[in-house]
């Protein structure tokens, strides 16, 4: 049986679960609930703090994970990215009050405010710079300057609202482009089953990640429309009972349905319809 740990709060939470459920497994009803067997697709689930799911995974006591791809690197653990899952993008970045730091080098001899003290640590030794502090705070880092206990701060940015409200802003290169993963434990055999969690995954991945569209195209424009519309390896071209005309149906990323639909359109292409995947195996 599969073990796969699962956050069981913050913002991967909802998400994690919802992709599971997209990929048929029984997800708890109860927030409460901290391990749920599921033996009809032979895996166990044990819902486990964000932080603390890589540390599992390393130590070999559940066979994979979903966690943040920064929070994974901060654990420090014997852990390895399998699979980016999609979800929970966002940046990993230095800020400072507005006009008063302008890149790395001004962290030298100040104090850094962060959640994420391994890896803040790791990327400054890495590039040659020596704050005086790192000072590890559970949340809520945008505050610390303010209250005194920071010069400057790294943490997650996704909109950047949160900077913004505290009259902060950004500089230096991100140090990490982040997003919820599903992890494994390095240098071990991956574990039975997790090709088809994998293969599952993958297949909620597709699904969100684009539709079907099928049109009626003239025969003599089908070599063009093919070109709008190759699909993942060849759209399928049926004939129609007017033999002048052919249909034509092809995966399309989700994101430029509606370029593509006014190209096809444009075209001469007729009868277009989009239509959502609800499962797939590539
Ligand atoms: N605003 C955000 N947008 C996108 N991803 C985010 C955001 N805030 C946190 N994350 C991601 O969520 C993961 C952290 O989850 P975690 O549950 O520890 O913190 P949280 O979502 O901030 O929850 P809490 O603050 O309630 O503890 C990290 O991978 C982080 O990159
Ligand atoms: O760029 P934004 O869209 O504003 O998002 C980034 C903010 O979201 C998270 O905070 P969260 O609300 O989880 O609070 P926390 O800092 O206490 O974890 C993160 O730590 C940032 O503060
Ligand atoms: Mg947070």
């Amino acid at each position: 049986m599969l073990r796969i740990a699962v956050p069981n709060k913050g913002s991967l939470s909802e998400p994690a679960a919802a992709m599971l459920r997209e990929a048929g497994y029984r997800q708890r009803r109860d927030p409460r609930e901290l391990v749920l067997a599921d033996p009809d697709n032979d895996v166990e689930f044990f819902f486990l703090r964000p932080r603390d799911v890589a540390v599992y995974v390393g130590a070999g006591t559940v066979d994979v994970g979903i966690t943040g791809r920064d929070l994974m690197i901060d654990s420090g653990a014997d852990a390895v990215e399998h699979l980016p899952l999609g979800f929970a993008r966002s940046t990993f970045r230095f800020a400072a009050p507005v006009g008063t730091t302008e890149d790395l080098a001004g962290i030298a001899g100040r104090r850094v405010a962060t959640s994420y003290p391994v890896l803040v640590g790791g990327y400054l030794r890495e590039h040659g710079v020596q704050p005086s502090a790192v000072v590890r705070l559970d949340g809520a880092v945008e505050s610390s300057v303010r209250l005194g206990v920071a010069d400057v701060i790294a943490d997650v940015v996704e909109t950047g609202t949160t900077l913004r409200a505290a009259g902060m802003e950004v500089f230096g290169e991100p140090l990490l482009r982040s997003e919820a993963v599903l992890i494994r434990r390095a240098d071990h055999d991956a574990p039975a089953g997790l090709e088809v969690l994998t293969r599952r995954l993958q297949g909620v991945l597709t699904a969100r990640e684009y539709v079907l569209m099928d049109y009626d195209c003239p025969v003599d424009l089908v070599e063009q429309a093919v070109a709008i519309t190759p699909g993942l390896e060849s759209p399928t071209v049926s004939p129609l009972h007017d033999s002048s005309w052919a249909a034509v149906r092809a995966m399309v990323p989700r994101s430029r349905t509606n370029q593509v639909m006014d190209s096809l359109y444009d075209l001469g292409a007729r009868a277009i319809l989009v239509t959502s995947i609800h499962a797939c195996r590539l």
